[in-house]
């Protein structure tokens, strides 16, 4: 199994500075929570929330929600002291917030793999996640995508990146095209998975539901949120329909059967189908199966 096999539709900041929103968000069933020590906790609180962490990694079952922590950036001089308490608590994996180069992800691997040792966790088992939110970063995405065995995926941060390109947030998004469409390529030339910012209008769940239409039809893996409101639609948007599934199996079971015929190319439920058809609908079942909507033997 690799680290790009499990499902990750959501994954939920959790704001390490509020032990009682910390502690409790596994009943909201994100696929990840990330326990933020960057941006999300107050300057005078980074000793804090760390010790926090350490003591929720430790102490609370999160019952198979995948733990992620966002270190600090590395251009302070908290993030060494992150990474420990992250992997002295075992987290799963490490988001890297502002990674601008490949090395920033190599020095954050040897880090890791120190903490490792000295905390005696295996060698290679903390995943690393990078964000990208920065021009620079956008345009090294490929080189970042492949930079190390242990990253998960890749993230797009747009309130920084927004931010650093000079540009202004909108509602249809058209100052994030070009990044978006440069990390999904990225990403799926490098074998990585990519999520989409998070949405910073809570209370706007149409405008939530649109965004995130959008970012699955373009192939992003998942979505960075801030509030649970929106867990359940986000699965439900990345989840494949029961038409989706159906179709899936009956393209799949058609074209296992008419291969050993000798048939090249033939109609399943109305549609044209050849083998290049097959991986797309493998997909679907995979993801499916993932969410617990599919239970038969093609995925
Ligand atoms: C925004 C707000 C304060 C609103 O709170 P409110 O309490 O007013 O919200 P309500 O809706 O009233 O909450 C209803 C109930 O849900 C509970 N509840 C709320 N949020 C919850 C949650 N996250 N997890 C579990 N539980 C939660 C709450 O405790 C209450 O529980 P209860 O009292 O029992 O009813 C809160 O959501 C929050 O702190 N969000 C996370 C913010 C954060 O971490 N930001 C940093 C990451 S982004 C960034 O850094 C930018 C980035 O870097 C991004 C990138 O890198 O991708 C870039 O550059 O773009
Ligand atoms: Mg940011």
């Amino acid at each position: 199994m690799t680290v790009t096999d499990r499902i990750r539709r959501t994954m939920i900041f959790l704001n390490t500075q509020r032990a009682a929103l910390v502690k409790d968000a596994f009943i909201y069933r994100p696929d990840c929570v990330i326990l933020d020590l960057e941006d999300a906790v107050a300057a005078n609180e980074k000793d804090a929330a760390r010790f926090q962490l350490y003591q929720t990694l430790k102490h609370v079952d999160y019952r198979g929600v995948e733990r992620w922590v966002r270190i600090n950036g590395l251009d302070t001089d908290l993030f060494e002291e992150d990474i420990k308490a992250a992997v002295a608590g075992g987290t799963e994996g490490i988001r890297l917030p502002k990674t601008e180069t490949a090395s920033d992800v190599q020095l954050v691997e040897e880090k890791v793999a120190a903490a490792e040792k000295q905390f005696g966790r295996p060698v290679g088992s903390t995943m690393l996640m990078a964000a990208l939110e920065s021009p620079l970063a956008i345009i090294n995405a490929f080189e970042i995508a492949k930079s190390s065995p242990r990253l998960m995926g890749i993230a797009l941060s747009a309130g920084d990146y927004v931010r650093t390109l000079h540009a202004k947030r909108t509602v249809a998004g058209i100052e994030l095209f070009g990044a978006r469409s440069q990390m999904i390529i990225a990403a799926r030339a490098a074998g990585v998975m990519a999520f989409d910012t998070v949405y910073t209008d809570i209370d706007n769940m149409a405008g939530f539901k649109e965004e995130v239409e959008l970012i699955k039809n373009m192939g992003f893996d998942g979505k960075s949120l801030i509030s649970p409101k929106q867990i359940k639609v986000a699965h439900e948007i990345f989840n494949p329909s029961a038409k989706e599934i159906t179709h899936a199996a009956h393209v799949i079971q058609a074209v296992r059967d008419n291969g050993d015929k000798g048939v090249g190319v033939l109609t399943v439920d109305g549609k044209m189908v050849d083998i290049a058809w097959v991986e797309g609908a493998q997909r679907t079942l995979d993801l499916a199966k993932a969410a617990g909507l599919y239970k038969g033997d093609l995925a």
